[in-house]
């Protein structure tokens, strides 16, 4: 688990929540974009004054010990979260709370768990950090259910340095992982911004990606095989680098969410930890130009770990530069060679199309004030502290990630900023502001990463953001894009992913539930039944 008190209603630990200078700054600055707005702070109930309603379960005796009903636990296995989970917390809305939540401590506990779910028809959701933004680990339908946390299963179990890959059980979070990793000078390399509170079994279950731009930065490409528990038996398929025989059963896990069984370890492909870095920020006067070198770099074999492009208004809110086109985050890393002449290259390729270096440098050099990078990338990490500051204050902060061909963009990107301006006209008057930035680039295409900051109203900005999620994911729906790039389906993509998925494909997977589940206890209502 990771170390500090971890909040039950928002992101992360409580301790590393803003501070009241942090927060008069960030309402300060949001009162600049937003004047009018009510900004009145609206903190979090205690666990003990909400109403939920006591266990309907009793546990056999042999895994009494296993499982616990106490009501705090309860309610921080409720919901993930997600903007409308933290501000239902904050509104001390306690429905759909699991019965029990369960932590096995080996292989074996999982399977007699799901032995007594089956056969007694319990629901039951597989947890990791519970960092999912899609439902997806919430008990959102009538009668019982029980919250498998994995948390105890968090070693890592072998690692083959010849071939570089460990064995790893889970339940482990991101940081407790790189520890174990770090003597020996490798590296999963696998960062999600939920790093610190996520864990490997979470990433596999939702095909997670990193926040590398290129190449293997989806945790699928780190995969090399897996152990899953299912009600049917376990599954597990062999260590191969690569293999033609037939369809991968890792990909039939991959992304299965819960739905399939529990995983309970992973072999993972490692690297050595990087030596050389280089990083660079580029700024453009026109979007079209900032996008065309974008997708140059994207297409010209150089692979960079970082090619984020920002939209002028992340630009301003999330780094502090004022840019008329965007601004480009490009960086390179290698354990084994100076990376520096790849800089050179993309720098020439983004020269091309009108860009201008602001920044430069490399992994020991000091950091130049104001270095755009360097404050985008702390921003990062403390954006979802941000985020719950100002769900407290009655905005509706909010996120959106697809993906589509360069071929298609430009028209995608308007209908999608089109269609969540629209919405935000008629669900908040008009007050808001939409951001873009680009979070991975692949050569045939970018993923698209939209940021929704609305003025909302106390008491309603569940059903307002509900609202304006729905607006833009029918226009995401309607123009060819992915419903999600990496945040997966869960419950609250449901209806969009339903329409995405081909027919034969939804029958092929709905037999596969049938077969591997066919009690169909495990995390009913996500991806299929
Ligand atoms: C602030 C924030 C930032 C985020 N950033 C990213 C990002 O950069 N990239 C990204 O991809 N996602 C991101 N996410 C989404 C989320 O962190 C990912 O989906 C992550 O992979 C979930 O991991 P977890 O361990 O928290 O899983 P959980 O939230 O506990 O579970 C997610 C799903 O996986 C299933 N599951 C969990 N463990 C297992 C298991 N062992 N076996 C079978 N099923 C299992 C659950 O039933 C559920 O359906 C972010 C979320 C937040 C709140």
């Amino acid at each position: 688990m990771p170390a500090g008190e971890r909040s039950w209603w928002g992101w992360g630990n409580t301790a590393e929540a803003l501070t009241a200078e942090e927060s008069d700054a960030l309402v300060a600055r949001t009162a600049a974009v937003l004047p009018g707005h009510d900004f009145t702070d609206h903190g979090p109930p205690r666990p003990s004054d909400l109403d939920v309603p006591p266990s309907r379960l009793d546990p056999p005796a042999a895994l009494a010990a296993l499982c616990g009903d106490d009501v705090a636990d309860r309610l921080s296995h409720a919901r993930g979260k997600a903007f409308r989970d933290v501000v239902r917390n904050l509104l001390g809305r306690a429905e759909h709370v699991p019965d029990l939540v369960a932590r096995p401590r080996s292989e074996q506990d999982v399977v007699d768990l799901l032995d007594w779910c089956s056969s007694s028809g319990t629901p039951v959701i597989p947890y990791g950090g519970g960092s999912s933004v899609v439902g997806g680990v919430e008990p959102r339908f009538e009668g019982p259910a029980v919250s498998m946390d994995l948390a105890g299963l968090d070693a890592v179990l072998e690692v083959d340095t010849v071939s570089r890959a460990a064995r790893i059980q889970a339940g482990i979070f991101g940081p407790a992982l790189e520890d174990r990793l770090r003597p020996l000078g490798l590296t999963l390399r696998h960062f999600p911004q939920s790093f610190a509170h996520s864990t490997l079994g979470g990433w596999l279950a939702t095909r997670a990606g990193g926040h590398f731009a290129t190449l293997a930065t989806h945790i699928d490409d780190l995969t090399e095989s897996m152990r899953v528990v299912t009600p049917a038996g376990i599954s597990e398929s062999r260590r191969l680098p690569g293999s033609g025989a037939g369809p991968s059963p890792d990909r039939m896990f991959l992304g299965s969410e819960g739905t399939l069984g529990v995983i309970t370890e992973a072999w993972m492909r490692l690297q050595d930890r990087p030596v050389w870095q280089v990083t660079a920020s580029i700024t453009f006067e026109s979007q079209e130009d900032a996008i065309a070198a974008t997708r140059a770099i994207a297409q010209s074999g150089l692979h960079p770990s970082n090619c984020r492009l920002l939209d002028p208004a992340e630009a301003f809110i999330n780094a502090g530069a004022s840019v008329g086109g965007g601004l480009l985050l490009v960086g390179f890393e290698s354990a084994d060679h100076p990376v520096d002449i790849w800089l050179d290259r993309a720098l020439e390729l983004a020269a091309g199309h009108g860009g201008v270096v602001k920044t430069r440098r490399s992994k020991d050099s000091a950091r130049p004030d104001g270095d755009s990078a360097s404050t985008w990338r702390s921003s990062f990490l403390r954006m979802p502290y941000q985020r719950d500051a100002l769900a407290r204050r009655s905005l509706i902060v909010e996120t959106f990630e697809t993906a589509c061909t360069w071929e298609g963009f430009e028209e995608f990107h308007h209908t999608i900023t089109s269609a969540a301006r629209a919405a935000i006209d008629e669900v908040c008057g008009g007050a808001g502001v939409v951001t873009c930035r680009f979070t991975h680039v692949y050569p045939d295409g970018p993923a698209p990463y939209y940021g929704i900051y609305a003025a909302g109203r106390w008491g309603s900005t569940v059903g307002q953001r509900d609202e304006i999620k729905a607006a833009v994911s029918e226009a995401i729906a309607g123009h060819g894009g992915t419903i999600t790039h990496h945040h997966a389906v869960g419950r609250d993509h449901r209806p969009w992913y339903d329409r995405q998925r081909p027919d034969p494909f939804a029958a092929a997977l709905t037999a596969a539930k049938t077969a591997l589940d066919p009690a169909g206890i495990l995390n009913p209502g996500v991806l299929i039944r």
